[in-house]
């Protein structure tokens, strides 16, 4: 397969504390990789190692199959745009003219296809609108812009959906998906927003303390959800207490909800839990999601 950027021993250390702990990462061309993870998992410093913004510790990376300890590294780096953090735009400006900066900055002459970008981006009618006078959406929108110049293969983006309203993600959404699927443009996306990264994401990574847990496909993960029954009583303790007896797995997101993945009599539940005067208060059944996987993976109640 071929990696747009591929990573197998990164570690950065901040005086005594491994924020990248011989991390590895390899990340699909044409894909949209979802970086997941909690707060201080590493995501942003590997983010900015990527894209020179900071240097590893340890370790090496490669972008395009060009080693990150080559000099040719710095004209891998100029086919990728990133967003890291808030964007770099200028306040100040209308969108036409934080364009011709970065225009100006890569050294591109002509600014002929700035129209074309503003459209791509959905800011075409903007005008002379200065930036400072934006919504959010539209200013991260006018980030992509900036880091589109120049017709970057592969897209960084630093939790491009934070504070974003509901139009507002649906427009990233849609900017994404048509980027990646019209432009072939392969983008790392970091995000917490689990529910939204599910219906975008072709490739999955889970991080946690600097360590890569887990990569896997939209596919594969998709195929690997189990089916369960969500039981709601008025006892969790006797609910437990049933579904110990039974042997088989279950879990208790919450103290008198249980999730069970086998097959169940539910009279024979119910008997059991009247021993107990617990109430059945709600069975439903469910499909494990992006949400619970990445609870089962990084930390929750499990009994299996
Ligand atoms: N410049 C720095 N100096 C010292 N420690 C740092 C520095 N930058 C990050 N860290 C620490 O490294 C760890 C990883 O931080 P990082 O910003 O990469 O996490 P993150 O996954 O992006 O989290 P968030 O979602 O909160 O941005 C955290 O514990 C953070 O406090």
């Amino acid at each position: 397969m071929d990696y747009i950027l591929k990573a197998e021993n990164l570690t950065k250390i901040y005086g005594h504390h491994k924020a990248l702990d011989n991390f590895s990462i390899h990340i699909p061309q044409g894909s949209i990789y979802g970086l997941v993870g909690k707060n201080g998992a590493g995501k942003t410093t590997l983010l900015r190692i990527i894209c020179g913004l900071q240097e590893a510790t340890f370790g090496d990376y490669s972008l395009y199959g060009i080693s990150s300890r080559k000099h040719e590294i710095l004209n891998a780096r100029k086919e990728m745009g990133a967003v890291i953090e808030t964007p770099a735009i200028y306040l100040d400006m209308s969108a036409t003219g934080n364009l011709k900066e970065q225009y100006r900055v890569l050294g591109l002459r002509s600014f002929d296809t700035i129209p074309q970008l503003l459209k791509l981006v959905g800011l075409e009618d903007t005008g002379r609108k200065k930036a400072k006078n934006f919504s959010l959406g539209m200013r991260q929108r006018l980030g992509i812009a900036i880091a589109l110049v120049g017709n970057p293969r592969f897209l960084v983006l630093d939790e491009p959906i934070n504070g974003l309203d509901p139009q507002g993600i649906i427009e990233m959404r849609q900017l994404l998906l048509n980027l990646n699927q019209q432009y072939g443009i392969t983008i790392l996306v970091s995000s917490h927003i689990l529910d939204e990264l599910s219906r975008l994401a072709t490739h999955y990574g889970f991080i946690d303390n600097g360590k890569m847990i887990k990569e896997i496909s939209a596919d594969d993960l998709e195929n690997s959800f189990r089916k369960s029954i969500r039981i709601e009583v008025t006892d969790g303790k006797a609910l437990a207490a049933v579904l110990k007896q039974t042997g088989q797995p279950y879990k208790m997101p919450a103290p008198n909800v249980a999730e069970i993945y086998h097959r169940l009599n539910i009279s024979q539940l119910t008997s059991a839990l009247d021993k107990y005067h617990c109430d059945l208060l709600s069975i439903q059944e469910q499909e494990e999601n992006l949400e619970s996987y990445y609870v089962d993976l990084i930390g929750g109640v499990s009994h299996e």
